[in-house]
């Protein structure tokens, strides 16, 4: 008979809406104390998250941090501490999407996606990392990749690549942190329905000369199971991974896109 789950400490990075607040409210279902956090430009509906955490009989914070700021997210990771007590789950999902053909990608706008998909990942892994260390006591470390990790999307470059990068970062981290009983795994969601989707669906018509919708319906025919994707998809296998039911498995991205990539 499994044993019923310990409450845990948890930070989730880009909270405020879409796969972030799904995880976070799954982490919250499941009887975890959750601090959320986003970029400022999304305060208000982070509060409201953390409040509707907090309805549930959980602790919860919300901390506006910038994930690519080395400083703010070692304040968030110490505000966390401070209001928890420890830290046992970090959640790095923080992402941006940027759609353009790579011969007209600007240095900028390649810095900005590598800037929060990888850097901003890095140091949420890093800082939590240190974290658990000293506590003593391992840790969960997971990250936000994608079924881009694998197989990029044509007009999704950039992306691609950073999503690729944190598979490699996530497998690196696996390996150095496993003797602090710390793992690290990273989730690749195929297509679901949130804003990062309706911002990829708005670019790509424009740079392919289709209608508005038409790229997340031919993009969505691909899935197997015959629908596009829902942030509470994600955040269940996110809940298996902040369990101690994933204790036995690091260094993985895991496909959970309804049979869309086969590896
Ligand atoms: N929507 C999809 O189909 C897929 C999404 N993903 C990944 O899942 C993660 C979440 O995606 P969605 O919820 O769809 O995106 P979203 O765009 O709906 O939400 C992302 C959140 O991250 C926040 N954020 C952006 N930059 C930040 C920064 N520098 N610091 C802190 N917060 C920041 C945004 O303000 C936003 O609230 C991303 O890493 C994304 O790349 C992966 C595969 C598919
Ligand atoms: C946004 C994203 O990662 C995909 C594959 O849609």
């Amino acid at each position: 008979m499994p044993s019923p789950q310990q409450s845990r400490n948890v930070i989730v990075t880009g909270a405020a809406r879409g796969i972030g607040k799904g995880i976070a409210l799954r982490l919250a279902e499941d009887g975890h104390n959750v601090v959320v956090n986003d970029i400022n430009a999304n305060s208000s509906a982070l509060d409201g998250v953390a409040a509707a955490i907090r309805d549930m009989g959980r602790q919860s914070i919300a901390v506006a941090a910038d994930v690519t700021s080395e400083n703010e997210v070692k304040k968030l990771v110490h505000q966390s501490v401070d209001e928890l007590g420890c830290l046992d789950v970090m959640v790095a999902n923080a992402g941006i999407a940027h759609v353009e053909s790579l011969l007209n990608v600007s240095l900028e706008d390649w810095d900005r996606v590598m800037d929060v998909n990888l850097r901003g990942v890095f140091l949420c892994y890093r800082e939590a990392a240190r974290q658990m260390i000293d506590q003593g006591n391992g840790g969960k470390i997971i990250g936000a990749a994608s079924i881009v990790a694998y197989r990029p999307f044509a007009l999704l470059g950039p992306y691609s690549a950073s999503k690729w990068a944190v598979r490699g970062l996530t497998q690196a981290a696996a390996m150095e942190w496993a003797k602090h009983g710390i793992t690290v795994n990273a989730y690749c969601p195929g297509i679901v329905g949130t804003d990062m989707w309706e911002l990829i669906d708005e670019k790509l018509a424009a740079e392919e000369g289709w209608q508005k919708g038409e790229a997340l319906k031919t993009y969505s025919g691909s899935i197997a199971l015959g629908r596009v994707s829902v942030p509470e998809d994600v955040a269940s296998y996110v809940s298996y991974l902040a369990s101690s039911d994933s204790d036995y498995m690091t260094g993985q991205s895991v496909m959970i896109d309804g049979g869309i990539q086969f590896s």
